[in-house]
């Protein structure tokens, strides 16, 4: 099939194709009903539910298919956007992909502070992050710093055993590469999570676009509330209505029982023990909670 004749009229969409992000990505699309078929070991994806190209690409190389404009859209890391140094939106924090870059050293040497690392040899994927980071502790541009950063593609966090860095400046999430490596961190370069980035050069349909936005805000909201349901007597909502304000306001219905409503509204899925526990002890019947498969706010 001729893929790429189909390609002109669509609005093309870079998404993780392999690694940390992938699973999440894919899911975000099926979660904004972004439908699509991928055959195996073809990179791109027509959707079948909107005019959308998926191109799947590494993390890394998004940032700069997104910033020339061969892409409209995409799905990587703010530490690849910030690598790359390409000039994008970022309109949405998709709260996945959540680490830090750090500078780590082995935990039995002699480095505590960054500063002692001026003039030795770093090793990272993150070369012009690091060199930027060096060349500020230094104070002076990056073509000018003594400190060495050399590249390394995968497996950073062997390095300094095997003698060819000093330290290394490498992701950390829950930090057990980097103890299995005997490695410490010492500094942070950056804190990064996954973002929808968006091109300042797209000729694609901006109604498409906004769609694509909402639908997935839509996602990320769904992600973030559950809808909570109860019953009480009318009397004691000004001391439950505080603990459930909703997003906008609570819904309050009249039921086949005097004196008595139902009250639905969003809370925060991370609250939902305590403010169920909260309206209980307040007062509140039949408490039921219920999940939110998509939302447009
Ligand atoms: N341990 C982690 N926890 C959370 N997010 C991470 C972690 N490691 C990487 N990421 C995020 O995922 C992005 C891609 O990292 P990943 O290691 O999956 O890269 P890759 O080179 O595409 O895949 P692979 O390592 O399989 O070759 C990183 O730029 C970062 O934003
Ligand atoms: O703090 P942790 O939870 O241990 O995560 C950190 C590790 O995750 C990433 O690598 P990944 O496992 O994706 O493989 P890679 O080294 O091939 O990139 C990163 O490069 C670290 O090595």
């Amino acid at each position: 099939m001729d893929l790429v004749n189909h390609l002109s009229d669509r609005l093309l969409f870079a998404i993780p194709k392999k690694g940390r992000l992938y699973e999440k990505a894919v899911s975000i699309l099926h979660g904004a009903d972004i439908k699509f078929h991928r055959s195996s070991r073809l990179d791109i994806a027509l959707s079948t539910s909107l005019p959308i190209a998926l191109i799947f690409l590494p993390a890394a190389d998004i940032p700069v298919f997104v910033g020339e404009g061969n892409c409209d859209l995409g799905i990587t890391g703010v530490d690849q956007v910030r690598e790359s140094d390409v000039d994008v939106d970022l309109p949405i924090d998709l709260q996945f992909g959540s680490c830090k870059l750090q500078v780590q050293v082995p935990v039995m040497g002699a480095y505590k502070d960054p500063k002692q690392l001026i003039g030795k040899t770093i090793v990272s994927s993150f070369t012009n992050l690091a060199s930027k980071y060096f060349a500020d502790l230094e104070g002076v541009p990056v073509e000018k710093m003594t400190t060495k950063v050399k590249y390394v593609g995968g497996s950073v966090e062997a390095s300094c055993a095997l003698g060819i860095a000093d330290a290394i400046v490498d992701l950390v999430e829950s930090g057990e590469t980097m103890r299995a490596a005997g490695l410490t961190e010492i500094a942070t370069v950056l804190d990064t999570s996954a973002y929808l980035i968006e091109s300042k050069n797209t000729k694609s349909d901006p109604e498409l676009i906004e769609t694509i936005k909402s639908r997935i805000e839509g996602v990320m909201t769904a992600q973030k509330y559950v809808y909570c349901n109860y019953n009480a007597p009318e009397s004691i909502l000004p001391d439950l209505l505080p603990i459930t304000p909703g997003r906008r306001a609570p819904t309050i219905s009249k039921i086949n029982d005097e004196g008595w409503v139902a009250v639905s509204a969003m809370i925060e899925r991370k609250k939902k023990g305590v403010t169920m526990d909260e309206l209980k002890r307040k007062g509140a019947e039949d408490i039921m909670v219920f999940e939110i498969s998509n939302c447009r706010v």
